[in-house]
Order: C-alpha cells, then sequence, then structure tokens
C-alpha cells in the first residue's frame, strides 16, 4: 500500500512516516505542499493519503481541503485530514469535501492511525477480490470492461484468453485511446494471480532520475535524499502484474535493466548489491512503433525482441465501426450517471441515421475521442432524440468545419482507392456525372445543384455546349 503525507512541517512528516514504518506493507511517499502533492499523485500509484488542512504558515491556508478535492475528482486514492485544529466547522468543511477519516494530530499514535490504515488495506483487498469475481462471473467469463461484440473485438477477446493464463510478459501495442489499459486489466484479471496486485507504472510520467528507484526500490543512503530504505514497484506487485504503461518512455538505462529482470527473474535496490527475486508478471502497453525506435536506436532491439512474443494488438476504432452503437450506449450510460441534480434529468438517445453518421466518421483519438465527444454532446446538444440533423449541426458549430461530411468523403474514397479500376480519377467523374444526370432525370441544371458546380461545368463534362432539354 502507498501513502502519502501531506504536511508542511517536516518534523510532522517525521513523526507520522515513524508511525507508519511500524505498518505492514506500506510505501512512504512524503510531499511538503500542495504541487509536491500533486506531482506524487500522478506519477506513483497513492492508495491513501494523510493531509495536513493548512499546508503553510498562514493559518488561512486551505491547501489540505483543495487536495481533498482533487483527489476524489480524479483519483481512487482515499484523503484521510490529520490536523491540528479541532474546530467543528473545519472537521465539517474536511468531511463535507470528501474526506475519510479527521485525525488530530495532538492524539496522533500507532493506536490510532494504524487501525485505520489496517481497515482501508482489508476493504481494498476484498474490494479487489469483489471485482476480480465479477469479472470473471461475466458473460463468458470475460472481465465485462470492454464493449464491443464485432469479429475484430471476439478475436481480440479470443487472444486476451490466450494470453492471459500464462504467467509470462505481454507486450500490448495499439494507438492511442484504443483500450490497451482495459486490456491490461483484462489479461489480469483472467491471469493466474487475480487477487494479487495489479500496478500501473507510467514510464512517461516519472522524471527520469526517479525511475529506476520507483521500480526497483533503494537502499537507505544510496543517493541524497534516501532517507529510508525503499520497496520499489518490482517488489510491491508481489505475485501480480506490473503494468509498464507508455513503454517507449522508458530510458535506455531502465530498458536494460527490464531485460535483466525478465531474462533472470532477479532485481537489485538502488544501492545494493544483493539480488531478489522477482515473483510478478511484466505487461507492458504502448503506442508507439517499438520496432521502427529499436532501427532508430531509441529503443533497445533485444528488449523488443523479448516482450514481442506474447503480443496483443489492440486494433483503432476505424476498424471495428460496428461496435460504435453499442459505446455509444454505454457512455452514454456513464454520462447519465454523472449527471448534476440540478440539471433536468433526460436519458441522451440517437435517432438510427445519427448513428449511422457516427459510424462514418473517423476516429483517430479512438475509443477515448468517442467517449468524450459523447462526453461534449451531453452537455452542450438538447436534442432529444439526437438526429443527423442535430448531429451535422452540432459538428458543425462546435466541433469546427463539417468534418461529419469531409469524413463521409474520405470513407467514399478509401473505398474507391480499393476498387481495381485502371484510371480512378477519370472514373470517378464520370460516374460523379452519369450518377448525377440520372438522379436528376437529365436535367443538367438539377444535377449541377446535385454536384455543386455551375451548370456549364456540367455542360463541359458532357462534352456538349447545347442548352439539352431544359
Ligand atoms: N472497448 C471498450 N469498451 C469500453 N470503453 C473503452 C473501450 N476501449 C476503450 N475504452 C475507454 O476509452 C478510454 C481510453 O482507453 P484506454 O485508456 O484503455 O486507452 P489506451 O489505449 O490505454 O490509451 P493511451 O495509449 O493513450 O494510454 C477509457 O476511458 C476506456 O475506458
Amino acid at each position: 500500500m502507498n501513502v502519502l503525507i501531506v504536511d508542511d512541517k517536516a518534523a510532522a512528516r517525521a513523526i507520522l512516516s515513524d508511525i507508519l514504518s511500524r505498518g505492514d506493507q506500506l510505501q512512504v511517499h512524503e510531499a511538503a505542499h500542495l504541487q509536491e502533492a500533486r506531482r506524487i499523485l500522478a506519477s506513483a500509484p497513492i492508495d491513501l493519503a494523510l493531509i495536513d488542512l493548512c499546508l503553510s504558515d498562514d493559518r488561512r491556508n486551505t491547501d489540505g481541503l483543495t487536495l481533498v478535492r482533487e483527489m476524489r475528482e480524479k483519483t481512487t486514492a482515499i484523503p484521510v485530514i490529520v490536523s491540528m485544529s479541532s474546530d467543528m466547522e473545519s472537521i465539517r468543511a474536511a468531511m463535507r469535501t470528501g474526506a475519510y477519516d479527521y485525525i488530530l494530530k495532538d492524539s496522533l499514535s500507532d493506536e490510532l492511525v494504524l487501525p485505520i490504515i489496517h481497515g482501508i488495506q482489508s476493504h481494498q483487498r476484498l474490494a479487489r477480490e469483489v471485482q476480480q469475481l465479477r469479472a470473471r462471473l461475466g458473460p463468458g467469463h470475460f472481465p465485462s470492461g470492454l464493449v464491443g461484440t464485432s469479429e475484430v473485438m471476439a478475436k481480440l477477446r479470443d487472444t486476451i484468453k490466450r494470453v492471459a493464463i500464462w504467467d509470462k510478459p505481454v507486450l500490448v501495442i495499439g494507438p492511442t485511446g484504443s483500450g490497451k489499459e482495459l486490456v491490461v486489466e483484462a489479461i489480469h484479471a483472467l491471469g493466474p494471480h487475480p487477487t494479487e496486485p495489479l500496478l500501473p507504472v507510467n514510464c512517461g510520467a516519472i522524471p527520469p532520475t526517479l525511475i529506476e528507484s520507483e521500480l526497483f526500490g533503494h537502499e537507505r543512503g544510496a543517493f541524497t535524499g534516501a532517507e529510508r530504505k525503499r520497496d520499489g514497484c518490482f517488489t510491491a506487485v508481489q505475485q501480480g502484474t506490473l503494468f509498464l504503461d507508455e513503454l517507449a518512455e522508458l530510458p535506455l538505462q531502465q530498458q536494460a535493466q527490464l531485460l535483466r529482470v525478465l531474462a533472470s527473474g532477479r532485481f537489485k535496490r538502488v544501492g545494493s548489491d544483493v539480488e531478489q527475486d522477482f515473483h510478478g508478471r511484466v505487461v507492458a502497453a504502448t503506442h508507439a512503433n517499438l520496432e521502427q525506435l529499436a532501427r532508430e536506436g531509441r529503443f533497445r532491439e533485444d528488449l523488443f525482441h523479448r516482450l514481442d512474443v506474447l503480443t496483443v494488438r489492440v486494433p483503432p476504432l476505424d476498424e471495428r465501426k460496428e461496435d460504435i452503437p453499442a459505446l455509444v450506449a454505454h457512455f452514454c450510460r456513464q454520462e447519465q450517471k454523472q449527471q448534476p441534480p440540478s440539471r433536468k434529468q433526460r436519458s441522451l438517445r440517437f435517432t438510427e441515421d445519427a448513428l449511422q453518421l457516427l459510424m462514418r466518421r473517423n476516429w483517430p483519438g479512438n475509443v477515448r475521442q468517442l467517449g468524450n465527444f459523447i462526453e461534449r454532446l451531453t452537455v452542450f446538444c438538447d436534442a432529444d432524440p439526437i438526429d443527423s440533423e442535430a448531429l451535422t449541426l452540432f459538428l458543425e458549430e462546435r466541433e469546427g468545419g463539417a468534418p461529419a461530411r469531409v469524413d463521409g468523403l474520405r470513407d467514399a474514397a478509401r473505398s474507391i482507392l480499393r476498387m481495381a479500376v485502371p484510371n480512378k480519377l477519370d472514373a470517378i467523374d464520370t460516374a460523379l456525372i452519369t450518377e448525377a444526370m440520372a438522379l436528376a432525370e437529365g436535367n443538367k441544371s438539377a444535377a449541377a445543384r446535385l454536384l455543386g458546380v455551375h451548370r456549364k461545368a456540367v455542360e463541359r463534362r458532357l462534352g456538349r455546349g447545347d442548352d439539352g432539354e431544359e
């Protein structure tokens, strides 16, 4: 369990840290101010934060409350206030903002702090077990987070099931926003140790100077500031899954160290000569082309080949557009749950032609982009149900320009390019004129309106200058 102490007074941090050192399997992080706490929360898997209300010498400072609010909004970590103030108003404000508990600094002791931590630990263990059992009991015994029933998704689920049961490293590749994190969660839930931790490490979010100690831990005095011996992620994960996200961002030196762990199953803390066993499993994910990076010398080729064995490719959304209606319904349900009480409750509904329009669009940001788009629609579009007209208007007004039409054209162009026709430019020109003339029943002016060009252009293309049948 990772615990963050946030207090501007070093002495107060030392007291709490001393109490926590007597706890079981606790990793302690410390921050002296709000910015430092935010940075640690973004880079380390913090489970619990013990936060002082006032983070400066100014008694009116309420950075502690700001942090509690941010944690509740953006993280799953549990905030507990540790304060000198027994003023009822402060306590009420803290609890209203989302603090899990409120401890008075005067009464700090092992007997008071450790039971709170044990309670949270066992609650988390149970929550993890329930989540994993639920995942196992989902339809077809597949974790339910991944929405989509297309053939491509069925293949992806099959690949996940095959690789998950082996206690071996897995490489998950796919473009940004395609669902790699959900795939890793499924691999863990279906793997041999689903009740052990799934520990995510974002290799791009940790400063290069800290990453070695974050991963492998360090001995006391290993470097300036290493006041205590500390376990790293390779220890904390126990028999679970160490999820190395954004693997391409791992510095070359740590790539070499990772390769060594994968080959030998052993690692050393920074500043130690003693090797330790790694009991977990590494699952890495990236949207980068590692093969290309290896050719350019920016990623170790030997590590790429070591990992590129059990590889799971998560396809872009554009390869599984049939899943879009189900994903839209999924995001609509999510949005509905989050509607503020002050807003008139409504469920977001789409007509069939609006869904078709969403399926014709390209989604370079993949499922994440679709989810964000539904979120914006929920807030800014009042149409009910949302039909293609409302959607087109929304796209033109809010999303800049007319991407729906442009995307439709792009799709049409792509399918033409796939056809076995010799001169595609002339062929499409002739086909467009012929089709427009047929639809306009031979009326050149009407055909020109359909084509969005001047009548003379139609006449030129038809190779005749006469006025025809008008
Ligand atoms: N098949 C899916 N079903 C439901 N939600 C999905 C699916 N795929 C992705 N999502 C959602 O889309 C968002 C992005 O997914 P995720 O974070 O897993 O992408 P990623 O591939 O890891 O992206 P990145 O490379 O940028 O980290 C998340 O909110 C996730 O829950």
